[in-house]
């Protein structure tokens, strides 16, 4: 990374950002809705093997950036960089044939199939092509990641089965049957007890011991700061502030933009 201009007041530092800069990387991005800009000039590297929470007020362009990385939009400008490769605009098939994943914020499970049908679903054929009995195989993966995710006692049962928590167990099971190195979660936390809270985030720190890099977004601070090493923040689409979770807590441009100048 390097710094091309600094301003003197409370504003953050313009950087530039290169391919090798971490796992994924962004440098530049900008996403335009017609007259609206979503993004603007956004900036930042997701260090190999880190959990990073991406975080904003509602509306402060959390779920167009996520868009712009797996593909869904196109960026008005800017580069994405995954594993020192240029994948800006590349379609989100794409994406998850590189190793990308991610979960939705309104979870979309087939309602007319079982918790592990759902799994293996969501299984990449290419994957486990050349392992030996693919319907047995794809039946004993699709149980395994059901297992990983606490869903093991819940195969033959339906979605509309699980409590909430359950299908986000479900989407998270989905992602990780595509065999992803880098997994991008939408607002897990939303709908949670604090109990549910402290399960997921046991399950995701879990998951980075596995080796899967995490981006874990949410608007709301809550077990997101206890669960990340670092964080970015953003407001209208901007970086205002990054760093560890002590960094951000006492980061009065965060406390602003959070809670009108609360204590986070
Ligand atoms: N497809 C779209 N067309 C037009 N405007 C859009 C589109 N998607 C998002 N926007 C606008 O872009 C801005 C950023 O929205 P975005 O959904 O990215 O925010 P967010 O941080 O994810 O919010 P939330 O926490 O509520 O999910 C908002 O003003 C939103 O209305």
């Amino acid at each position: 990374m390097s710094t091309e201009r600094s301003t003197d007041d409370a504003t953050m530092t313009a950087e530039s950002y290169g391919p090798d800069d971490g796992i994924l990387v962004l440098d530049g991005l900008k996403k335009q809705f017609g007259g609206l800009t979503a993004v603007d000039d956004l900036s930042f590297a997701v260090a190999e093997g880190e959990i990073l929470g991406f975080i904003g007020p509602n509306g402060a362009g959390k779920s167009t950036t996520f868009n712009c990385v797996t593909g869904t939009y196109p960026p008005t400008e800017g580069t994405v960089w995954y594993r020192g490769e240029d994948v800006t605009g590349e379609p989100a098939y794409e994406m998850v044939e590189r190793g990308m994943a991610r979960t939705f914020q309104s979870f979309r499970p087939l309602e007319d199939r079982s918790i592990v049908r759902n799994v293996a679903l969501a299984l990449i054929p290419d994957k486990i092509a050349s392992l030996s009995g693919l319907r047995g195989e794809t039946r004993r993966r699709a149980t395994e990641i059901c297992e990983r995710v606490g869903l093991g006692d819940r195969l033959d049962q339906f979605p509309d089965e699980l409590p909430h928590a359950g299908l986000l167990r479900l989407e998270l099971g989905r992602a990780l049957a595509t065999g992803p190195d880098l997994l991008l979660v939408d607002e897990p936390f939303a709908g949670l007890s604090n109990q549910e809270v402290a399960e997921i985030s046991e399950l995701l720190e879990s998951l980075r011991d596995d080796g899967i890099t995490l981006v874990v977004v949410d608007h709301n601070m809550r077990g997101l700061l206890s669960l990340i090493d670092r964080g970015v923040v953003i407001q209208f689409g901007s970086k205002i502030a990054e760093g560890r979770p002590e960094e951000l807590k006492a980061d009065e441009q965060v406390q602003e933009a959070y809670l009108g100048g609360e204590t986070v």
